[in-house]
């Protein structure tokens, strides 16, 4: 690829303000920083910088790491080293593990107008659909790896996608260039691995160009795909209508037909920024949540999270700490107490100290059963699990959350919902705030 050629790649949607080069030190990568070096001296406007994520598993890592600092002070393009924690979380895989803490300091790396350059090429994009369509994946799944994709606040951008691996191979050798090989890229119990030395060689053989086809049939899911997230988004701007934000109306989806309810939730998961569940997660929402009858209050939970209905609405959960309703929490109201697991409470008294009706020793505790609350201008104490149901202002698994305030045994405020009397008096200027809430939405 000529300079005027990648500097087109890099400039598609916009100069960036600085572009950064994930240098892992490998064959491509060394490719694509040395390019850029070239372009930087050629056309002032861009401004390079490299950076190599250490992950610290391997024992050559340190090598490896030096390798890229004095590969990059040769070019005089700025490096910038990044050590990561990648030790693979219960159920992980290591390279998973791996790629995760790269993404993420990646992301943390990135600023507003700045681009992350990675260097996947024509072969990496042909194995990447062979390994989808291995895995049952759709369109989205097929259509790979996009040239350009928001990442963190910037933009991840793959301009080598179009090269072929020997294209690469030979600019290298062109250019006396010299990188390092990762071993485990051997190991063809990765399928990864194995789809690149033992099918990809296979197929090649009797389809020469089967790496650009495949590579067409990315950018023809890929376009699919954009159509189908404009739908997905229409859907959700309806479903998602008049309710508490990131619900979505069960009404709403069931006048729709299976296929539409489908995209319309897995978009909203991801939104709600879960990974895409699995076919059968989204069949048993479907099947148990949206048609079961509205008393049920019916979820279904998987690994990451869970969806639940509450009356008309649809709620996306992270699995929530559970709470120890013996807990008692003594307060003075005057610092905002910190509920593990469950938010912050807030006490607030317009300007001035606490009313007398206040004075009194503090508590917060959770529901137990049995509590009542005279709410003011009302006859009578009303069991706080009516006060819930009638007020339906909390689907069922935030109230048992919501913390009580108790003053000197009496209970005088229900979260941030209610003050009980004689703590409401008028005048009494107290009111409380509590974020809670939303820890039981995703995200
Ligand atoms: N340790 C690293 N530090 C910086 N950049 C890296 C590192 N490892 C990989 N990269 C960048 O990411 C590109 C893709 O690398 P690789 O194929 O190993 O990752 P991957 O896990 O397949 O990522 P993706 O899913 O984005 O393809 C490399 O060409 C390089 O630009």
């Amino acid at each position: 690829m000529d300079a005027a050629e990648l500097a087109g790649r890099l400039t598609a949607s916009g100069l960036a303000n600085r572009y950064w080069i994930g240098y892992s030190g490998g064959l491509d990568s060394h490719v694509l920083l040395h390019q850029c070096a070239r372009l930087g001296l050629a056309d002032g406007r861009f401004r390079f910088a490299a950076v190599h994520v250490h992950h610290g598993l391997q024992p050559a890592a340190e090598a490896w790491a030096e390798h890229c600092a004095k590969a990059c002070s040769e070019l005089n393009v700025p490096f910038r080293l990044m050590r990561v924690d990648a030790r693979a979380a219960p159920g992980q895989s290591p390279e998973e593990a791996a790629r995760d803490a790269r993404y993420r300091a990646f992301e943390a790396l990135l600023e507003e107008g700045e681009a992350l350059l990675t260097a996947q090429h024509a072969d990496d994009q042909a194995e990447t659909v062979l390994l989808q369509l291995l895995r049952g994946a759709g369109l989205a799944g097929l259509a790979a790896m996009p040239e350009s994709m928001a990442l963190g606040r910037g933009r991840l951008l793959r301009p080598l996608l179009a090269w072929s691996r020997e294209a690469l191979q030979g600019y290298a050798e062109a250019h006396g260039l010299r990188w390092v090989e990762d071993p485990s890229n051997r190991d063809t119990s990765y399928d990864r691995n194995f789809i690149r030395r033992e099918v990809m060689p296979l197929l090649a053989g009797r389809w020469p160009g089967v790496a650009a086809t495949l590579g067409r049939t990315a950018r023809h899911c890929a376009e699919a795909q954009s159509q189908l997230e404009r739908l997905a988004e229409d859907l959700l701007l309806a479903a998602g209508a008049g309710g508490p934000e990131g619900t979505l109306s069960v009404a709403c989806l069931r006048r729709w037909q299976a296929p539409e309810q489908r995209l319309a939730l897995r978009h909203w998961l991801r939104h709600a920024g879960f990974r895409a569940p699995s076919a059968a997660v989204l069949q048993r929402i479907v099947a148990e949540v949206l048609t079961a009858a509205e008393h049920r209050n019916p979820h279904v939970a998987w690994r990451e999270g869970e969806v639940r209905r509450y009356r008309d609405r649809l709620y996306a959960l992270r699995p929530l700490p559970p709470l120890d309703a013996q807990v008692v929490y003594p307060w003075d109201g005057r610092r905002p107490l910190v509920l593990p697991g469950n938010g912050v409470l807030r006490l607030l008294s317009g300007d001035g100290p606490l009313p007398v009706g206040w004075h009194g020793a503090m508590q917060v505790r959770y529901r137990r059963g049995g509590e009542r609350c005279r709410l003011p201008g009302r006859q009578g104490s009303h069991a706080l699990k009516k006060l819930f149901q009638e007020s339906a202002l909390l689907p069922p698994w935030v109230r048992e959350r919501v913390p009580l305030v108790y003053v000197d045994g009496c209970l005088a405020a229900v979260g941030d919902l209610w003050l009980c009397e004689p703590f409401a008096g008028p005048g009494s200027g107290v009111t409380l705030s509590w974020s809670g809430h939303g820890l039981s939405y995703a995200r």
